[in-house]
């Protein structure tokens, strides 16, 4: 038996979602860079669910299903007020609260195809109701209840602050969304297929893939990005700080990919969407930063930015808190997890792979009082 650590480069199934080819992205085919600059996440979600965009018609009705489910039941706000707040990380209060949503879904446990279909709508709809309700209660506000006349990322916005936003953020963060939406076998997709692929439900797959999402090697990249940018605080440290880094061996967070050498193609994009916004914002401090820790890293280390490092400054100049950062990369991840849950389904096979045996041999039980 010979092992492949951490899989790289097994192929572990066919998938029809999304591909990357040499570095190129794409979802069913189209590549990310004409998504990111046309259009909406709504249509994107649909593209990802049903394998081709949405005409007209299509678009409304399902924007519309998606803004009629946005609502949570009033238990899992109350119970999301009983999490001891102060201490809970968002992306564990998203964790347990996607859980608790399947108890109140009578369809929970029911696995025809038209059944998993209605619950990846309700797990799309409701978790930027979570994530935002969980923001604010933390905060002492009382949740903002969603909008049906608002698009998902201005509804996203609208339910954090209460306020209507701009078409300048709205963009940003439709765009952001866009680019996070599905990536092929990543760490919380293949999660979410293993978990399923035991013909376990909806709900089951979707939180092990937050559970996979969160650790700092995958989604939880973006906050520690931000955490970073936080430590070093000005351009002029950024020399000595990544220099630091470098020579104790620490990894750079934002930087590497197991998949791509050459270059994350969403992260020219972010790039340029964390330049435009923090001119805006007048903070263009962390773009600066950001631009300088992108040249030392790839200079000294080969190493490129992956999708992460830049969405960092650019959340933060959406004025976003930062530990709000993974949850939002599950927002939109969720669209990817459910196309891939659904497809999982649509011809399953249980996922179980084999472990070769390192430990030891011909071990003899012994007593405990005589060990
Ligand atoms: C949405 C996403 O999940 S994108 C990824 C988000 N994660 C991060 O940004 C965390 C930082 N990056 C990393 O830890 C890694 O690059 C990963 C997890 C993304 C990919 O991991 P792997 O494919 O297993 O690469 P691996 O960790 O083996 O790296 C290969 C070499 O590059 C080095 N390296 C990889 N990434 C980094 C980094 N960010 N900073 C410094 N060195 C790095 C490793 O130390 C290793 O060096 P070595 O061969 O001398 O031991
Ligand atoms: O594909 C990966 O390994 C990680 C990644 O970039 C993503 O999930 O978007």
């Amino acid at each position: 038996m010979s092992t492949t650590r951490g899989l790289e480069g097994i192929v572990a199934t066919q998938s029809s979602v999304s591909s990357i080819i040499e570095s190129v992205l794409t979802y069913q085919g189209y590549d990310i860079d004409d998504l990111a600059d046309n259009a909406s996440f709504e249509e994107v979600i649909y593209l990802l669910w049903n394998g081709a965009l949405p005409k007209e018609n299509e678009l409304s009705h399902f924007t519309q299903e998606l803004a009629n489910h946005a609502e949570i039941p009033k238990q899992i706000i109350d119970q999301m007020k009983a999490y001891p707040i102060n201490k809970v990380h968002p992306m564990a209060a998203l964790r347990t609260a996607i859980s608790s949503l399947a108890l109140f879904d009578e369809e929970a446990d029911v696995m025809d195809e038209a059944a998993n279909r209605r619950k990846a709508i309700k797990i799309q709809a409701q978790i930027p109701t979570i994530v935002t309700a969980f923001s604010r209660i933390r905060e002492g506000l009382e949740p903002v209840a969603p909008r049906k006349d608002l698009g998902f990322a201005a509804n996203f916005l609208y339910m954090l602050t209460g306020n209507e936003p701009d078409e300048i953020a709205v963009n940003a963060f439709n765009k952001a969304l866009v680019l996070h939406a599905d990536h092929e076998l990543n760490a919380s997709t293949f999660t979410a297929r293993v978990c399923v692929a035991t013909l376990s439900d909806v709900y089951s797959g979707i939180t092990a893939a937050i559970g996979a999402l969160k650790g700092p090697l995958h989604g939880g990249a973006n906050e520690a990005v931000m955490n970073m940018l936080s430590e070093i605080g000005s351009v002029e440290n950024v020399e000595p700080y990544i220099r630091k880094a470098l020579d104790n061996k620490e990894k750079i967070m934002g930087f590497g990919h197991r998949v791509y050498k050459d270059g994350d193609p969403r992260a020219k994009h972010l790039r340029e969407m964390s330049k435009r916004l923090t001119e805006i914002t007048g903070e263009t401090k962390w773009y600066e930063m950001s631009k300088k820790i992108n040249e030392m890293v790839t200079s000294e280390k080969g190493l490129l930015p992956n999708v992460d490092f830049y969405s960092a400054s650019v959340y933060h100049s959406l004025g976003i808190k930062h530990d709000l950062f993974t949850p939002i990369f599950a927002v939109s991840r969720a669209s990817g997890w459910l196309a891939h849950i659904l497809e999982q389904y649509s011809n399953n096979r249980l996922i179980r792979p084999r472990a070769e045996y390192i430990g030891p041999n011909k071990q003899t039980y012994i007593p405990i009082e005589q060990r």
